[in-house]
């Protein structure tokens, strides 16, 4: 039976802005209260997909939220209409306003950790939804997650679905940003290796000093029992504390791995010569290609100015591997130069794509960011919802919704405006007849 790893990306929602709220994440910092281009975002994010859909890889859609999130104010106290409620939260609290208006959600490498069938104890899928317990703007996103899971992945016999972790920061859960596969192949049983930046029940182990470590050992050890994971298919790596007071606020902005591939800088790991003897050692497989950038050739700044490491690496119908890159690596002498050279080298990788995903990357999210992997069979892949792939009628269907739904411009002072609460709403209860979600969002309850 064939095996492939399906991309399923999240699509950039109507409220897309520049609100600076992920402390830690110095390109949200640095960009905040710029103007965005929601219409402009989501037909990037439609573009990379669509390309990689040409490049005959399963290419998903994972919705976005309903946001503003008025629910969740309500929950805090403000009340009357939902345009009062707007009115009030924007006038008294702005900056948790601000934090229930955010199209976050568009970063489906944060939605979930994903177990593929190879390694699961009970052979199915395995998801559970990431608690993003460290910004308030991300925690308000598990439940929906959930729910858009539970209606892509809808089938019982292949998908199980996890509730996430308690909403406590000593759970705190990432998602797939903090977790890798590495397999001889898909359908293979695989080595999942989980970062993570802190023991949360232990203070006397390292920790970041500056900035905070968002997913924490125990979490990490969490979904591996829910997912029904043998402990010899899986390793637990502690990022390198420096880097996370340097920015790298989750490991797929400093590596990331391919079935039998793991890129990486050479200081992302903490007692990194020890991580990776565990890797190799339980690796299963002969060829592992652990490809090591050393800061001489690319520096950690670059790496983070540049997204090297939040590329995806897909393995193409013949075998090559292909990176898809952000131009912003392409803008960058030294990693541009790197990459021309890593294809000329005798590794898998032999292909660079470069994708402009601008309006994502100036908050924080590259391509990888962009994307929740999930390694499957073809059974597998026929009992996906199938409304949720993209192939030539969905992507143009999605671009002309994105065309009557979005606007060119937003500023973090639209956001109270309840002309937008309208449109959003108008647009996701479309969305979820596009792709056959059902309803999914608080609004439609
Ligand atoms: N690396 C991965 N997998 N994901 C990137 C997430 C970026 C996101 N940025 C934000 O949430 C910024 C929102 C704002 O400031 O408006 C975050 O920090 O959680």
């Amino acid at each position: 039976m064939k095996q492939f790893e399906a991309n399923f990306d999240g699509l950039v929602g109507p409220t897309h802005n520049y609100a600076g709220l992920s402390y830690g994440n110095v390109a949200s910092l640095n960009n905040a209260s710029a103007s965005s281009s929601p219409k402009q975002a989501a037909k990037q994010g439609l573009k990379k997909m669509k390309a990689l859909a040409d490049l005959g890889m399963v290419q998903g859609v994972l919705a976005p939220q309903e946001r503003p999130d008025i629910a969740s104010l309500r929950r805090l106290g403000f009340s009357g209409t939902d345009a009062n409620v707007l009115a009030m939260a924007a006038k008294q609290a702005p900056a948790i306003f601000q934090a229930c208006c955010s199209a976050s959600s568009m970063w489906t490498a944060n939605a979930a950790t994903v177990s593929p069938s190879a390694d699961t104890s009970d052979g199915k899928i395995h998801f559970t939804p990431a608690n993003l317990t460290n910004k308030y703007h991300r925690s308000l996103e598990p439940q929906v997650t959930g729910k858009i899971l539970q209606a892509t992945f809808a089938n019982k016999e292949y998908f199980a679905h996890h509730a996430h972790l308690p909403d406590n920061e000593h759970f705190g859960d990432e998602g797939a940003a903090n977790h890798t596969r590495l397999c001889s192949d898909y359908g293979k049983t695989g080595l999942e290796m989980f970062v993570y930046g802190r023991h949360a029940f232990d203070t006397s182990k390292p920790a970041p000093k500056k900035f905070p470590a968002r997913q924490t050992l125990e979490a990490s050890q969490a979904v591996a029992r829910l997912h029904g994971l043998k402990d010899d298919n899986v390793v637990y790596v502690q990022q390198n504390p420096d880097l996370i007071d340097q920015g790298v606020f989750h490991n797929d902005v400093i590596a990331v791995g391919n079935q039998n591939v793991l890129f990486y800088h050479e200081q992302a790991f903490y007692q990194s010569s020890q991580a990776i003897a565990e890797i190799k050692q339980k690796f299963v497989g002969d060829d592992l290609h652990l490809i090591c950038v050393k800061t001489e050739e690319v520096s950690v700044q670059d790496a983070i100015k540049s997204y090297l490491f939040n590329t995806q690496i897909i393995t193409l119908a013949n075998g090559d591997m292909a990176i898809i890159a952000p131009t912003d690596c392409k803008e960058n002498s030294a990693v541009s130069t790197y990459l021309t050279n890593l294809v000329a080298q005798n590794t898998p990788i032999k292909h660079v794509y470069y994708h402009d995903v601008k309006e994502s990357m100036r908050n924080g999210g590259g391509p990888a960011c962009l994307r929740l992997r999930v390694a499957m069979t073809n059974k597998e892949h026929a009992a996906v919802n199938q409304s949720t792939l993209i192939n030539d009628n969905q992507f143009e269907r999605l671009n002309t919704w994105v065309d009557n739904h979005y606007r060119d411009t937003l500023h973090v002072k639209d956001l109270c405006d309840p002309q937008l609460l309208i449109e959003s709403r108008t647009a996701l209860d479309e969305l979820t007849q596009l792709l056959s979600l059902g309803s999914v969002y608080p609004f439609q309850q």
